[in-house]
């Protein structure tokens, strides 16, 4: 069982092709292998389609030898195919226009103008299944002249496209959509997925993507480092901390959360019950005091502990309370529902100068936000766990850019702050610095409030229980979002709230704890 999903960028791509090529692997075979596993999964997908009218739509590079190629296969198991190629191809691309000439004459028409780009509107018409290979890894912009006009036109077609490699205009290394793109119902990935496919909103143009063999040489994959690993359960499963038979509540890890002001109790209570659910053995939450009632009667299991307050948050002086209170657990989650004004930013701002290992979430991430600086200074471990617009707020970046960029903003973000960090999802991009994880359970059941700050408090509950901070920030990502799918089986997203997911964790950790469940 392979224990993630490699993501590797264009660049590595071309790395791989090159490599090959040195080891006496020549292109053309390598296409080859591309176009053959292409048809297979398409007919694979939709037999029906792919034994139809198939429309092969291809630019001059390699994307469009890719598609020749997958046509021709699926010309030779019967379907009736045509091919449109737009300018002159060069290299193997030219070989495979060659081969599908032989194979299939008079199925194939040029296109060296703008001008004649009618032809294909008229044979895109005439369509069952578009096969979208204008353009793959080869773009680093938005769309030109032919290619541009010929993805146009696929658009306002509406016919059912598989996308080979990635939807034609799309970028391969980040989610930004730069100008006009395909929208497919299949991208099959050649040889790897690349970030286009998992980062929005560039991936909701690739409708389901699947990854199609390349006939690499083993070897080559050694030469090449990927950008990012999509998780799954068993190495989440394998990332969870044991739990020793004869393990008490002491052994499965003190926590503190702060949390809450008048009008958001709610949020210090779900924090802790998602601590609680990862396995925490004991969980104190200190509050302001109007609200403490509150969060005692939500969750008979927490220790709950009323702080000074004003202005309905905790006011500053119970930052000192925060402190020592925090020097008595392992470790301390801060921010959901703590509100911002001057007591969350100076209980924020003591608690990073403590040194105690800390979760920052919501408020708090506003209260660092403040001054930055703090963070690079303090000498504690520190997990952050923003959502995009927190995350860009902390990092002075454009929302836009952090979302589409995740995966470079969350390493990038690791590695000036020294904090492990969570950039949010869908999907959700983990990194300490080096590798960076990316989790794409869940569903838009989340997208309520109170979501993240279950999340919170489960990365708290698995960090004190004794995973490392990178390993409790993506499995507690990975198993929140799995607590989502179950509490949407059979159920409405936009009706499963933030207490349905807390209370399928359960039901989530044991689908992804290995067997034997417990150590002796
Ligand atoms: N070894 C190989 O030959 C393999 C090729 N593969 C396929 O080859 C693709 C990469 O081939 P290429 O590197 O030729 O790249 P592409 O096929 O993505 O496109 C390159 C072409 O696009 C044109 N172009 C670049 N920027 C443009 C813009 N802004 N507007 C319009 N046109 C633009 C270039 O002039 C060039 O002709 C992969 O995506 C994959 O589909 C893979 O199947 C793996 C094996
Ligand atoms: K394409």
């Amino acid at each position: 069982m392979k224990p993630v999903l490699k993501v590797f960028t264009a660049e590595a791509i071309r790395t791989l092709d090159r490599r090959a090529a040195e080891h006496g692997v020549a292109p053309l075979l390598l296409m080859e292998s591309a176009g053959r596993g292409a048809a297979a999964e398409i007919s694979a997908w939709n037999r029906g389609l792919a034994t139809g009218r198939v429309l092969a739509v291809c630019g001059k590079g390699g994307n469009g030898g890719d598609a020749l190629s997958a046509t021709r296969w699926l010309g030779l198991a019967g379907a009736d195919v045509q091919a449109v190629v737009l300018g002159t191809p060069h290299g193997p691309t030219a070989e495979q226009e060659r081969a599908f000439r032989a194979s299939f004459p008079d199925r194939l028409v040029a296109i060296r103008r703008a001008a004649e780009l009618n032809v294909l509107r008229t044979r895109i018409a005439e369509a069952d299944l578009v096969l979208d290979g204008i353009l793959g890894i080869g773009l680093a912009q938005g769309a030109r002249g032919l290619a541009r006009g010929a993805i146009e036109i696929v658009v306002a077609s509406g016919s059912p496209v598989v996308a080979l490699d990635l939807p034609s205009g799309l970028v391969a290394d980040c989610g930004a959509v730069p100008g006009p793109a395909v929208r497919a119902e299949l991208t099959l990935a050649m040889g790897a997925l690349k970030p286009c496919h998992l980062l929005p909103p560039a991936a909701g143009l690739c409708g389901e993507a699947r990854v199609v063999d390349v006939a690499y040489p083993p070897s080559v994959w050694d030469e090449v480092s990927p950008v990012a690993h999509v998780v799954d359960a068993s190495f989440c499963g394998s990332l969870l901390p044991r739990r020793p038979r004869f393990g008490h509540k002491g052994t499965f890890g003190k926590i503190l959360v702060v949390a809450g002001a008048v009008g958001m109790a709610g949020a210090a209570a779900l924090c802790a019950e998602g601590a609680l659910r990862a396995g925490a053995g004991l969980v104190h939450v200190l509050c302001p005091e109007p609200v403490f009632p509150i969060v005692a009667a939500l969750l008979p299991e927490a220790l709950v502990h009323p702080g000074r307050a004003a202005d309905g948050m905790l006011s500053p002086e119970a930052a000192a309370e925060a402190v020592r209170r925090a020097q008595e657990m392992d470790l301390v989650v801060v921010g959901p529902g703590l509100g911002r004004g001057p007591g969350p930013k100076e209980v924020v701002h003591a608690l990073v100068a403590s040194g105690v290992p800390l979760v920052v979430d919501a408020d708090a991430l506003f209260a660092l936000a403040q001054d930055p600086s703090l963070l690079r200074a303090g000498h504690g471990e520190i997990i952050l766990t923003p959502h995009v617009g927190e995350f860009a707020r902390l990092a002075a970046v454009d929302p836009d850019e952090a979302m589409s960029d995740k995966i470079r903003w969350a390493r990038g973000m690791a590695r000036s702050s020294r904090a492990t960090v969570v950039l949010k999802g869908p999907p959700t991009a983990v990194s300490g610095g080096g590798d960076v994880y990316l989790t794409t359970t869940g569903n838009t059941a989340l997208a309520h409030g109170g979501s993240g700050d279950v999340l919170a408090g489960m990365i708290g509950g698995l960090w004190a229980g004794g995973a490392t901070p990178l390993a409790a920030a993506v499995v507690g990502a990975y198993v929140h979002g799995l607590a989502a799918e179950l509490a949407t089986a059979g159920a409405s997203e936009r009706a499963a709230l933030p207490r349905d997911v807390v209370g399928s964790l359960p039901w989530a950790f044991a689908s992804i704890e290995p067997e034997p469940r417990r150590d002796s």
